[in-house]
């Protein structure tokens, strides 16, 4: 069946279900869409990247969603993003004309499932601790970025656990061994939820990023676009500025791996639900962001 028509793209879905999706727009879009298996997780789970190409190896964007598992509306947003990517490009595909995108909906595949099957408020991976009860490690104090800074913890019971080494988790690591291999990516994109902000470098300190001003800029453009759509307001800046100091973040290395337009999301909503977006909330909250996305994305193509 059309993946299009009969998913739900309403609802919060669980892994198994969004990976025969991906199957499903695979073979609906095959001329358009590939999917990249760039490795397992710790408990053996695929990490699969949707490439949305036209042909052949163009510069590219990366997006990835749900890094932080209980962050439901970023994967949700993810999926409706993949979808919209390929209806809207296998049409009108100027974007895709100059550059490939990856996406990475599914970043932290063992603690989404479970989310769903132990504790909805999990974070972490699933990783053992060595000496420790506890498990997991914060995906996203984990990249070798400022590691092990001000802003992550040593505590392996903590949500901000660092890990034992910068990449020590398998789920970081794949994502560093594909796009170092890759070579060519001018923009690296992670989205989590909530408190409706749009982040750039740096998290693991304060100091002004090179490209600062260009970044805010883009950014303020960009959410500009995405409150013009239902009236969310975002707020845009770096990330120890105006969320805390984090060492470790993704976006912090690919910033200095030298892919300049480095962007975080925070999606809806300030609060009030929090990460238990009510799902009817998931369609206005991805076609919102598509709006700043697509900004981003068309600036870097530009630039
Ligand atoms: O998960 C969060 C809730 O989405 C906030 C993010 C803020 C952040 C985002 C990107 C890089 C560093 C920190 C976090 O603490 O890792
Ligand atoms: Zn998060």
């Amino acid at each position: 069946e059309r993946s299009g028509r009969s998913f739900n793209f309403g609802a919060y879905h669980r892994l198994e279900t969004i990976y025969s999706w991906m199957d499903t727009l695979v073979s609906e879009y095959s001329t358009l869409v590939t999917k990249l298996e760039i490795g397992r997780s710790y408990e053996n789970r695929p990490m699969y990247v949707l490439k949305f190409s036209k042909g052949g190896n163009k510069p590219a964007i990366w997006i990835d969603t749900g890094i932080h598992s209980r962050e439901w509306v970023s994967q949700a947003t993810g999926v409706w993003t993949a979808n919209k990517i390929a209806t809207d490009y296998s049409r009108d595909a100027s974007l895709l004309d100059n550059m490939d995108i990856y996406m990475l909906i599914l970043a932290n595949p063992d603690g989404y499932d479970y989310t769903h099957n132990n504790n909805r408020m999990w974070r972490k991976t699933r990783s053992e601790n060595p000496g420790s009860m506890c498990r997991g490690v914060d995906p996203n104090r984990n990249w070798d970025a400022g590691f092990g800074g001000p802003g992550a913890s040593r505590n392996p019971c903590s949500d901000t656990y660092h890990g034992p080494s910068a990449h020590s988790e398998i789920e970081v690591k794949n994502v560093v061994n594909f796009i170092k291999n890759h070579g060519n990516f001018k923009s690296f994109i992670s989205v989590h939820a909530y408190s409706q902000l749009l982040m750039y470098p740096y998290g693991y300190s304060c100091k002004n990023a090179a490209h600062q001003a260009e970044l805010d800029a883009i950014g303020t453009a960009a959410v500009k676009k995405l409150t013009s759509l239902h009236g969310t307001r975002y707020k845009v800046g770096s990330i120890c500025n105006i969320i805390y100091q984090a060492s470790g973040g993704s976006i912090d290395w690919s910033y200095d791996e030298g892919i300049k337009y480095s962007f975080a999301f925070e999606l809806r909503d300030t609060g009030n639900s929090g990460f238990l977006l009510p799902p009817t909330q998931i369609i206005p909250t991805a076609s919102e962001t598509w709006l700043a996305l697509k900004h981003i994305m068309e600036y870097v193509r530009d630039h």
